[in-house]
C-alpha cells in the first residue's frame, strides 16, 4: 500500500509518536510524506519515506496529484483545527480529491487507530482490485 502522512506543526510530535508505535506495521508499506513531517518521521524511526515538498510550498497538492492518479491508498493527515493554515485553499483541494476518489483519510489520531487496525488486518485488499481493474481498463 502507499500511504502518505501530513502532520500540521502543532501536531507533528503526535504523528511522530503514531509512527513509533505503528512502526511495525507501516515498514512493509511504501511511505510517503509532506517535506517536514517525513523529516521529523526519519529522524525517530527506522521508517524510509519519499519526501515531498513541505506543505505551504506544495507538498499537499503533489500528494493530491498522486490521488488523482490512483497512487496512494491511504492519508493520515493529522490537521491542527485552532491555528489558520497560510495554505488552506491547498489543504481543502487535497481532502477534497480523498473525497472524490474515495481515499480513505483519516485527520485525528482516533480515526488513525482505526485504520491502522484494517490495514493490520488486511482490510484494504479492495484497494489493490480497484487498481488492477482500472491498469486493465486503461
Ligand atoms: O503544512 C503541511 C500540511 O498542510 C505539512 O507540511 P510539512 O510536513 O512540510 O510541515
Amino acid at each position: 500500500m502507499n500511504i502518505a502522512f501530513i502532520a500540521h506543526d502543532k501536531k507533528k510530535d503526535d504523528l511522530v509518536r503514531f509512527t513509533i508505535a505503528y512502526e511495525g506495521v507501516l515498514k512493509s508499506h511504501t511511505l510517503y510524506s509532506t517535506g517536514t513531517t517525513g523529516f521529523r518521521i526519519m529522524e525517530e524511526t527506522s521508517l524510509n519515506l519519499h519526501r515531498y515538498k513541505s506543505g505551504p510550498l506544495g507538498g499537499d497538492q503533489q500528494i493530491g496529484a498522486m490521488i488523482a492518479e490512483n497512487k496512494m491508498d491511504l492519508v493520515i493527515f493529522f490537521k491542527d483545527p485552532l491555528t489558520a493554515q497560510p495554505h488552506e485553499p491547498d489543504i481543502s483541494a487535497l481532502i477534497r480529491l480523498c473525497d472524490v476518489y474515495s481515499i480513505p483519510l483519516a485527520t485525528n489520531m482516533a480515526t488513525a487507530e482505526v485504520l491502522l487496525s484494517g490495514l493490520k488486518r488486511g482490510e484494504f485488499k479492495w484497494r489493490e482490485i480497484l487498481k488492477e481493474k482500472n491498469r486493465n481498463e486503461n
